[in-house]
């Protein structure tokens, strides 16, 4: 499955490792959530799932491979074999519901057919069948949540990861999300979800794997949030509290200057943002063709919403919850297929041309660019599961039978457009990850990054601020380093800031559809013509 064998992680030379001597395991069919301070480490162990930085110590190996010797023309494939989703949602702010999650399935050359049922389905799963045209603007963050996690498993993930997915939303909301993540879980999926959500944790009591200041010091099976006490964790964080005065393990107390910034900061920049991106959603459509226009129709727009039901699949895995938290409309159990047939006409993807109107070129370009980077996956290279012969897309399946190891996920480039990284300033010492493997071409050593140095605080504030800064966009394929990333300087361009995240890797996006063209030309003839 996902192992981390005596992994450390460092950013920064000399500094503190942001995961230090983690060995731990993640099975399939695992919901573990992952837990700990701000800063203790949570996001960068998913990101190391995700092959976003390589340890300077240990070794990680997913479904049997270790990702040190992946190469790096194969990182993108490998990427789209798990799902992802994050705090702030990351949609396309220009393009609905409905496209958003097409869109994860385009990237991988899904024929239209199949793209048109499967996303209908799977809108249906998530109680936004009636929401497909919205844009993100338009729906609700506990929506738009769901709609991000449609996206993410759309292409039957083996792997999901969720980085605080309830971090923005309230209780209802979260518990609305939650349920679906216990579906997609109970049908085969590993969940590993980082989270700082106390009451989800201790109402779920699912396997709780704690980080603190990098390590793990804890990995309990059907835990709550606090450790129990007299384990090594509440020894460690009780010492802690006593010396400091604060509790470690409650990333409140630590954040007290801390979290309102953030939450002012991200409120304000989403309330920008959303002003930025109604304008620029209103120019967007006005200056669509009329190819386009006619082909999406927003048939409820004006309506009054509907709240669809949620439906997990597996009402095995849908313990009762506080009436309070559940939702109000229990998922319907029965995962009746909601065909094209059973969607209002209006409501089916039209049929896009593959060349996109000269107006609408640097978006959908930019996007679909960005997707064809990745857009090969040789089946060979897929994660899979080869213990469990029985899988079943969770999707597809009405038991939680499990994914088909043989879908593996696709996701959207942008979600994993690799984010700036401070690499050490010297070399950090490495060991030797897998002496008895073969060498591949993915250990030629990598050339030092040269990028700006992020802030070494912690905390979602300091990534949102790394994350506003750009980065040197990818090369197109090559094999190029995979081992042990030795120390970088400061680049000496720092690109142009941007706004938000969700901005950010829009304009990741944007910057890979240059670098990308030529490849894509092969690839999609007329649409790389231009
Ligand atoms: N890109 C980066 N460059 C340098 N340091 C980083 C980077 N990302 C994270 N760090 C540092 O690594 C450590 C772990 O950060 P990480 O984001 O993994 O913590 P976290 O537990 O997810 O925090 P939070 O709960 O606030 O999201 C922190 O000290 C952080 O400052």
């Amino acid at each position: 499955m996902i192992r981390f064998d005596q992994v450390s992680r460092f950013y920064q030379s000399g500094g503190k490792p942001a995961l230090e001597d983690v060995t731990v395991e993640f099975n399939r069919g695992d919901f573990v959530f992952l837990i700990g301070a701000s800063g203790s480490g949570k996001s960068t162990l998913l990101r190391m799932i995700l092959r976003e930085g390589l340890p300077q110590r240990g070794k990680i190996t997913v479904a049997g491979q270790n990702l040190a010797r992946m190469l790096e023309r194969r990182v993108p494939e490998y990427r789209r074999s798990i799902g992802m989703v994050f705090q702030d949602f990351r949609l396309l702010p220009d393009k609905t519901v409905y496209e958003n999650v097409a869109f994860a399935m385009r990237v991988i050359g899904a024929p239209r057919t199949q793209i048109r049922k499967r996303v209908m389905k799977i809108l249906s799963r998530v109680g936004l069948e009636n929401l497909a045209k919205r844009y993100p603007h338009e729906i609700s963050g506990g929506e738009q949540q769901r709609a991000a996690i449609a996206r993410a498993i759309v292409n039957s993930p083996a792997i999901l990861l969720a980085d605080e997915p309830t971090g923005n939303l309230d209780p209802r909301a979260a518990e609305e999300v939650m349920k679906i993540l216990r579906w997609i879980n109970a049908s085969g999926t590993t969940v590993i979800m980082a989270t700082h959500d106390r009451a989800i944790v201790d109402r779920m009591a699912r396997r709780v794997v704690q980080l603190h200041r990098g390590k793990l010091v804890r990995d309990q099976q059907d835990g709550s949030y606090d450790a129990p006490e007299g384990s090594y964790a509440w020894e460690l964080l009780t010492k802690e509290q006593e010396e400091s005065g604060l509790r470690a393990h409650d990333p409140a107390p630590l954040l007290t200057q801390a979290v309102p910034m953030v939450a002012v900061g991200a409120a304000a920049e989403r309330s920008q943002q959303q002003g930025t991106e109604q304008g620029s959603t209103d120019q967007a459509r006005a200056d669509q063709s009329s190819t386009e226009r006619n082909s999406i129709e927003h048939p409820h727009d004006g309506e009054a919403r509907v709240e669809p039901e949620v439906a997990p699949e597996d009402q095995r895995d849908t313990e009762p919850m506080d009436s309070a938290a559940s939702l109000e409309h229990e998922p319907d159990p029965a995962p009746e297929e909601t065909s094209v047939a059973d969607a209002p006409e209006a409501e089916l993807e039209p049929e896009q041309p593959m060349e996109p109107p000269a107006e609408q070129e640097s978006a959908e370009d930019s996007a679909a660019a960005s997707a064809d980077s990745h857009r090969v996956i040789p089946r060979e290279f897929r994660v899979t599961w080869p213990e469990d012969a029985s899988d079943a897309d969770p999707i597809e399946s009405s038991s939680p039978a499990g994914v088909d190891a043989a879908d593996m996920p696709a996701l959207d480039g942008e979600a994993f457009e690799e984010s700036p990284e401070a690499t050490p300033q010297e070399p950090v010492e490495t060991t030797d990850v897998a002496a008895d493997e073969p060498e591949t071409d993915a250990l030629t050593p990598v050339p030092p990054k040269r990028i700006p140095g992020p802030p070494s605080r912690s905390t979602t504030q300091s990534r949102l601020a790394w994350l506003s800064q750009s980065e040197e966009p990818q090369g197109a394929e090559t094999d190029k380093p995979a081992a042990n990333e030795p120390a970088g300087e400061a680049r000496p361009e720092v690109p142009k800031p941007r706004a938000s995240a969700s901005e950010a890797s829009y304009s990741d996006t944007r910057r890979t559809a240059e670098q990308l063209r030529a490849s894509k030309r092969g690839i999609f003839g007329r649409r790389g013509s231009r």
